[in-house]
């Protein structure tokens, strides 16, 4: 929680330090984000590797930060789930699916963009 009596500018640095955490929390402990992390981290070396295009860099880098972050939200929407009502519930599943729908749904989006980027640099 932010302090008001601190400066602004303080306070900024101070939600930057909860977000690296957030972030680090995520990357070490979410078995998921987990794997999407080293499929970005092989993304990049391919990358370098096929000397890809600025164009090419912009999308690839925005595709990889979008999928982490929607992971994210959907991990924290879980945990939200779980906190309020960790007993089944068929409403819950549903906002888990849907949640898990979101990912999914950009995912493939992500998978056509990897394809059209490096089918023709490979094949
Ligand atoms: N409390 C619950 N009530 C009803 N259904 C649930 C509940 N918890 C989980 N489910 C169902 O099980 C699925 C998987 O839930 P879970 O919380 O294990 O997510 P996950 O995708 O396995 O998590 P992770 O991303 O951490 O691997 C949900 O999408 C939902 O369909």
């Amino acid at each position: 929680m932010n302090n008001q009596k601190d400066s602004f500018l303080v306070n900024r640095l101070k939600s930057i330090k909860y977000a690296f955490k957030g972030a680090y929390l995520l990357v070490t402990t979410e078995n998921s984000i987990k794997v999407q992390f080293s499929i970005g981290v092989l993304l990049t070396i391919l990358g370098f590797y096929y000397d890809i295009s600025a164009t090419e860099w912009m999308i690839q880098t925005l595709c990889i930060a979008l999928i982490l972050a929607i992971e994210g939200m959907n991990t924290a929407i879980e945990e939200i789930a779980d906190f309020i009502h960790p007993e089944f519930h068929p409403k819950i599943g549903l906002i888990k699916d849907l949640a898990a729908g979101a990912v999914f749904l950009f995912a493939v989006a992500a998978a056509i963009v990897g394809c059209i980027i490096y089918y023709p640099k490979i094949f």
